[in-house]
């Protein structure tokens, strides 16, 4: 019976049916990082178990650790303690850790791909909701919290309802200077910010087709801020080419029988969805979100709402003008930023730091006055590609701190924060109120080329203009 590549991993994974639609399911690998497994440790040692599988679980420390100083101790004594506990628990339940002092670290969904570790047909959980990310491969990937950590340390497996599963097709071809992340933060826009609830995303389309897996990963990546738990692309000789001879995927004859396996996972073409939806790559622009949730963004040359279709919807709409200190039909181009993140886990990889650098060298731009500019790479491993092609340098001239890798202002849990009342141009995921460390921070959300544009104007600016794109 045809299917798709949720429904065939799902089913492949279940060890037992518990009835009211709730499956048992295998996990494949289990990523942990600092901010969500020490309170599941503790609950694993108050039982008295042991790991199931050791080897199915890898961790990194990415959330606390700071982008600059990194020597131990660290300077911030919480960020201090909450590293040597996950030392300790890797440590005496036997775990791979990949750590900063070995330079193996980096943010958990940059490096499950960099490492090979994340595969088509693998379950893949982690207590961070932008798990989704790994469903680029072809992976079913989602976030869990310290309670299924917990659970799935002791027996590597978590208890989970079935989702719906929505196609969504992105047709013919982005235009230039139009990037993946502006490919999701329009299908979030178009969709809603809830629309995802119960569902997987599959995409698919002549546009994903012709991503990389670094774009792929982006757009799976922010799904969750679309409500969906689960995004994921259908591998093909893009997924294989990018995953071979990477230190954790198969050689050799395993090599090729996980190839032909990793094939006849992908949806088949008549595989039943539970809702599709097709909208025209040609039809995207850059797009900046200008209020508190992914949905409330437009593109570049588009303007601050004003009026919504109810009561309510025209209330949360002001009040999110009135915290980002925006009026009604203002263009969004032009809002004033003081700070530029280029990083994270949606666009803190080698691609996204290369493209900007090339339009940066290419135009030599520089940022603007004032404007405090941080390129922070998603791992060791781009961090050290980068140096390699001399990029550091490019971003250094233009006037960027060119840092050490972390999640860093994403979120703000070590000392790369937004000070009270700045606007920040971010290439990360979340843009509520607060969510860059001042209450009073204001987050506007885009590509990174769309970053690097308002980084250099000190304002939101298009980047098809202020880099002449002809991507
Ligand atoms: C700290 C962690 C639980 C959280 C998440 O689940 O996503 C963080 O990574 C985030 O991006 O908000
Ligand atoms: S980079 Fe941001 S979104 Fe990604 S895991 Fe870190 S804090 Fe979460």
């Amino acid at each position: 019976m045809a299917s798709t590549l949720y429904r065939k991993v799902f089913d492949q994974h279940v060890v037992r049916e518990l009835g009211e639609d709730q499956y048992q399911l295998f996990i494949g690998l289990h990523l942990i990082h600092e901010a969500t497994s020490a309170q599941a440790f503790a609950m694993l040692r108050e039982r008295g178990l042991q790991v199931a599988y050791p080897e199915r679980n890898v961790a990194t420390v990415d959330h606390i650790i700071p982008t600059d100083d990194v020597a131990r101790p660290f300077a911030d004594a919480q960020s201090e303690a909450m590293l040597a506990a996950l030392e300790n628990n890797t440590a005496s339940f036997g775990l791979r850790f990949l750590s900063a002092e070995r330079r193996e670290n980096g943010i958990v969904h940059v490096i499950g791909a960099e490492r090979g570790l994340t595969q088509p047909g693998l379950t893949i959980v982690c207590g961070d909701s932008h798990t989704a990310t790994h469903g680029a491969f072809g992976a079913l990937a989602f976030g869990i919290g310290t309670s299924q950590v917990r659970d799935v340390l002791g027996t590597q497996s978590v208890i989970v309802n079935r989702l719906k599963v929505r196609r969504i097709d992105i047709t013919g071809a982005l235009r230039p200077g139009v990037s993946a992340k502006d490919v999701i933060l329009y299908v979030i826009h178009r969709l809603g910010p809830k629309a995802g609830v119960g569902f997987a995303y599959e995409f698919g389309g002549a546009v994903v087709d012709a991503m990389s897996m670094d774009e792929r990963m982006t757009v799976c990546n922010m799904v969750v801020e679309g409500g969906a738990l689960v995004g994921y692309c259908n591998p093909d000789e893009t997924t294989f080419a990018y995953l071979r001879g990477r230190p954790s995927a198969p050689e050799g004859e395993d090599w090729d029988r996980a190839v032909d396996w990793w094939r006849s996972l992908a949806s088949d073409a008549d595989a039943p969805y539970d809702d599709r939806v097709v909208f025209d790559g040609a039809e995207i622009s850059p797009m900046v979100t200008w209020g508190v949730n992914l949905g409330q963004s437009v593109p570049v040359d588009g303007h601050v709402p004003g009026a919504a279709a109810d009561a309510a919807a025209e209330a949360a709409l002001a009040d999110a003008r009135t915290f980002m200190g925006v009026t009604a039909g203002q263009p969004v181009e032009g809002i004033g930023i003081d700070v530029a993140f280029l990083g994270s886990c949606t666009n803190g990889r080698l691609s996204d730091f290369v493209e900007v650098a090339e339009a940066l060298r290419r135009s030599g731009a520089k940022v603007a006055e004032g404007v405090r500019a941080l390129a922070v790479p998603g791992s060791q491993e781009v961090r050290a590609q980068l140096v390699e092609r001399g990029l550091d340098k490019v971003f250094e001239q233009a006037g960027f701190e060119f840092r050490q890798p972390g999640c860093s202002m994403c979120i703000a849990m070590n000392q790369d924060r937004l000070n009270d009342g700045e606007t920040a141009a971010s290439s990360s995921n979340r843009n509520f109120k607060g969510r860059q460390g001042s209450p009073t921070g204001r987050t506007l959300i885009m590509s990174p080329l769309s970053v690097a544009a308002a980084a250099v104007r000190g304002a939101v600016a298009d980047p098809r203009e202020v880099f002449a794109t002809n991507r």
